[in-house]
């Protein structure tokens, strides 16, 4: 597999990714030199970014061999993620990685621009003696009005109060809960945090509704000499109106981070004094670039291998505790899934997953992936993985419907899935013991206790004395070991089914000589 790396990433980072096996290109140009990257893209099977190289449709038109797109780093805005999910590309990012050091920088933005400090720096440095034009403002007792309280707001919210500052926030999607737990008070309107605070601190993502979100209007109600920090994104504070707030005396002071287009030298923030500024360096600590080089390759490793991945963007966001839970579920899924389409031939027009026990506790939505990537792998091999195995299913009329119980009979947990086609339904169901052991324990109402194993041979056939030992007899003639093997009975039906695992795969020819056997009704070689 071909990595490119298109912007600076920790040396760990790399070495990580190159560890794993892969084969690594950097080239940092390529961030900025876009006829080249469109040129070279096909020949790598996933690209690590930050925020400078644009991942769009023009992108992924070029780039016909990818399959994930690595964001060293938190905000995806520069990824388009339509474009991504319709082609199977998986899009992972390192949002933990670098918080604390975003959230201190946006604490030292803070401090660095209420008490003039650059300014006076290069003075002095200037070789000026001169203490009077720097005079600067505390923080206690003022109140901080924090616009998103996601990881870094909070972060910056529970430091801030021990400099005794009064925290306001205004996020309408988190729970009133967090509010209380970070020590902070509620704001229901932007406009009442806008005119309450002496100090505004900018944590929300950029998208439609934050774009611009503080502008004019929340100029005028704010007030005289309000202090603004922008580390999040550049435009969610419009800079026209900044620097008109900045020019009238209402804002005393900016720090900002980040600017609507970078890189950048030109912005009029630049010409005014009190507004102090920095090149996009948030996430610029040695400590916040190791951590986030060594999660992306690990991430970015991980998902080529088409493993889920706790933070791929495009799929239901999951934090490390929960997928080492849900693992052996995700492997159970993809087992079930796979069955069908090795057992049966028919056109599905409807998939039902019914959980049962304690799995139903989970998130099953990614079991349902998992079961959906199996289903389709037989016949769709790499080109199904977890990010478009709905949209295929969905592109292929397959309605999915999930569905939940509290217990099933004898079993502590237990996924059912019922494959239904034009004139039959499908049935198999697993459960996994101990946390991790998985059980394939009924296929079409035949009930056994197997352990999935790479090969397989399932066999349908009228329960009637002999069929064994035949079966046994041909694959021992073709050298093939069987491992284990199991019966189930349908007394009514006079039928049986014979579950095997063998130790290699079995020779089409030794499948028909079996399929021959009089009492045989059919035989299925199964891969997993
Ligand atoms: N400057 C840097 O180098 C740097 C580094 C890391 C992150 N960031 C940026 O910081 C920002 C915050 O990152 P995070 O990890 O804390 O994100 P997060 O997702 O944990 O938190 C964002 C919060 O914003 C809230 N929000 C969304 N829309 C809102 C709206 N319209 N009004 C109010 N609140 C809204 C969300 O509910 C959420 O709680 C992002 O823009 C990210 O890209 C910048
Ligand atoms: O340094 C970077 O790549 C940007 C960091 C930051 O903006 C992020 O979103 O993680």
């Amino acid at each position: 597999m071909k990595v490119l790396v298109t912007e600076k990433i920790a040396d760990k980072g790399i070495e990580a990714l190159k560890n794993s096996g892969m084969e690594v290109d950097v080239d940092f140009q390529l961030c900025v030199e876009r006829e080249r990257l469109l040129d070279v893209i096909k020949n790598y099977d996933a690209i690590v970014v930050r925020s400078v190289t644009k991942v769009n449709e023009e992108f992924y038109q070029h780039a016909t061999n990818l399959k994930v797109v690595g964001r060293a780093g938190n905000g995806v805005d520069n990824i388009e993620m339509e474009g991504a999910t319709k082609r199977g590309i998986i899009v992972v990012n390192t949002p933990e990685a670098n918080t604390v050091s975003a959230a201190e920088h946006s604490i030292g933005l803070l401090i660095a621009s209420c008490r003039n400090i650059p300014q006076a720096n290069g003075f002095i440095k200037n070789r000026n003696w001169d203490r009077s034009g720097f005079k600067g403002v505390e923080l206690q007792g003022k109140t901080l009005g924090i616009v998103g309280l996601g990881r870094i707001g909070s972060l910056v919210a529970t430091r801030m109060q021990s400099f005794g500052m009064k925290v306001v926030a205004y996020d309408p999607y988190i729970t009133e809960e967090r509010f209380k737990k970070f020590g902070v008070e509620k704001k229901e309107k932007l406009e009442d945090l806008v005119k309450e605070s002496d100090f505004i601190s900018i944590h929300t993502p950029k998208t439609e509704e934050t774009f611009g979100m503080i502008g004019e209007k929340e100029f005028k109600l704010a007030k005289k000499g309000v202090r603004v920090v922008n580390c999040a994104r550049g435009g969610i504070i419009c800079e026209d109106a900044l620097v008109k707030a900045m020019k009238e005396g209402i804002v005393a002071s900016a720090g900002i981070d980040v600017l609507v287009d970078e890189p950048n030298t030109t912005s009029p923030l630049l010409d005014i004094d009190n507004v102090i500024i920095t090149p996009h360096l948030g996430a610029d600590t040695v400590e916040a670039q190791d951590n986030v080089g060594v999660t992306i390759a690990h991430e970015v490793v991980s998902a080529l291998k088409g493993e889920m991945v706790p933070n791929a963007v495009n799929l239901p966001t999951l934090h490390h505790h929960e997928l080492e839970s849900l693992q052996s579920y995700l492997e159970l899924g993809e087992v079930l899934g796979k069955l069908y389409h090795q057992l049966e031939r028919d056109a599905i027009q409807k998939i039902e997953v019914i959980y049962s026990g304690a799995v139903a506790e989970m998130e099953t939505s990614v079991i349902t992936l998992a079961i959906l990537k199996g289903v389709f792998e037989p016949i769709l091999k790499e080109r199904v993985n977890y990010v478009n195995a709905s949209l295929i299913a969905k592109n292929r009329g397959i309605s999915v419907v999930e569905s939940k119980e509290t217990v099933n009979g004898n079993y502590m947990n237990k996924i059912r899935v019922n494959i239904v086609t034009k004139d039959k339904t499908f049935t198999v169901a697993g459960t996994i013991f101990a946390k991790k052991d998985a059980r394939i324990v009924e296929v079409n109402g035949f009930e056994f206790d197997v352990i999935p194993m790479p090969y397989m041979l399932v066999a349908n056939n009228h329960d009637k004395p002999g069929m064994i030992g035949q079966m046994g007899t041909l694959l021992g003639a073709s050298k093939v070991n069987i491992a284990t093997m199991q019966v189930s009975r349908n007394f009514k039906a006079k039928e049986a089914m014979m579950f095997l695992t063998v130790d290699s795969e079995v020779a089409k020819e030794t499948l028909n000589l079996i399929g021959n056997i009089d009492g045989i009704i059919k035989i299925n070689f199964v891969k997993l």
